[in-house]
């Protein structure tokens, strides 16, 4: 059962989340234009940037400060909470970033940022947050409303990137956003169900399946490493964790003597051109240590000139392989009922 043809993806995602997947260039290039139509003034907050939201909401804007990497030029944090870091002021832009519009810890978060008197700029398809920041007369980014929110990635992340130009916590990546956008088409075109068999999605999900999969990324792949993660648990409904170089190599290293005994552990290493040398020697040295006991290990290199290339082309392929890992398990990658279950609990408490 390694088919992952059309037919087979088919077979299992009724709701067709592999072409949302695929349409992750049309997305940045959307997004692009829905920032521009939103008309945003531009406020300059040297209190900082702040992205508040969970989930793939909430990964954009990790998404979004390690590509600016270090063209940032203020403070950028991801609050994933109730509430906001302890030192935020009145001088920072809070961008509040959910899909739905009705994600409680964003709604709380939304409130905080406006006691607190900062900025507010909202990202929503509707919901409670769109109704309060049309009530408050915050501004607000309208998402399309088709989507499982995880799909939306492309959004969040390209909406905080031109947030962070807006109130000065970065350059305007606005060209190369447009640019990643064309070199991410030829990539959904190779990796899709209808492209080779071999691809490297396929070959990745193939590897993995029956594994529970390790990630590993450093500084711009350390976010996606997180990503896949999520996507690995949300599309695949399997476990799935996710670690930083070098920081690994200082511990859960050593987690992987006994990998072999507890089960089957694989691990995926998301390189780049661009991380510190001797970073790139640690992936390869940390690969072959744990070789004995990993049930299988792959070594992946973003594709691209630009680091929003190379972030999008990580992305891309991680989403690709938790779902093509869903369809190799014989299981429909979207629904959520964990969290639909426990979204109804904490409802009726
Ligand atoms: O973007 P919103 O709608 O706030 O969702 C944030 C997160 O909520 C979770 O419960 C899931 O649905 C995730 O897939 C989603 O990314």
């Amino acid at each position: 059962m390694s088919d992952l043809s059309r037919e087979a993806v088919e077979a299992v995602d009724t709701a067709k989340q592999v072409d949302d997947i695929l349409g992750l260039p049309e997305h940045l290039r959307d997004a692009l234009w829905r920032v521009e139509s939103a008309k945003l003034e531009p406020r300059d907050a040297p209190g900082g940037f702040i992205v508040a939201g969970m989930g793939g909401s909430a990964v954009g804007g990790a998404l979004a400060a390690a590509v600016l990497g270090d063209r940032a030029s203020r403070p950028i944090a991801i609050a994933r909470d109730y509430g906001l870091p302890a030192w935020t002021t009145h001088e920072a832009t809070v961008l509040c970033s959910s899909y739905s519009g009705n994600t409680e810890e964003t709604l709380a978060a939304y409130e905080a940022a406006g006691v607190i008197g900062a900025q507010r700029i909202v990202a929503t398809t509707g919901g409670k947050l769109a109704a309060a920041a049309r009530a408050d007369g915050v501004p607000v980014v309208p998402l399309p409303g088709m989507f499982q929110p995880r799909v939306a990635v492309g959004y969040s992340l390209v909406i905080a990137l031109e947030v962070a130009a807006l109130c000065g916590a970065a350059e305007s990546l606005h060209s190369e956003i447009d640019v990643a956008a064309a070199h991410t088409e030829a990539l959904a075109t190779e990796w899709a169900p209808d492209g080779p068999e071999d691809s490297l999605p396929k070959e990745i999900a193939r590897g993995l399946h029956g594994t529970i999969p390790q990630i590993a990324g450093a500084g711009l792949t350390s976010p996606v490493a997180y990503r896949w993660k999520t996507q690995f648990n949300e599309n695949a409904k399997t476990p799935a964790f996710a670690a930083e170089l070098p920081e690994l190599n200082h511990n859960e290293i050593v987690g992987w003597q006994g990998a072999a005994e507890l089960g089957r552990f694989s691990a995926v290493f998301l390189d780049d051109s661009d991380l510190h040398p001797r970073v790139r020697q640690r992936i390869e040295l940390t690969r072959g240590f744990i070789s004995p006991t990993a049930a299988s290990s792959f070594r992946v290199e973003g594709r691209g000139e630009t680091r929003m290339e190379r972030l999008v082309s990580l992305v891309l392929l991680g989403d690709l392989v938790s779902l093509y890992a869903a369809v190799l398990r014989g299981i429909d990658p979207t629904p959520v009922e964990m969290l639909d279950r426990l979204k109804t609990v904490l409802a009726g408490g």
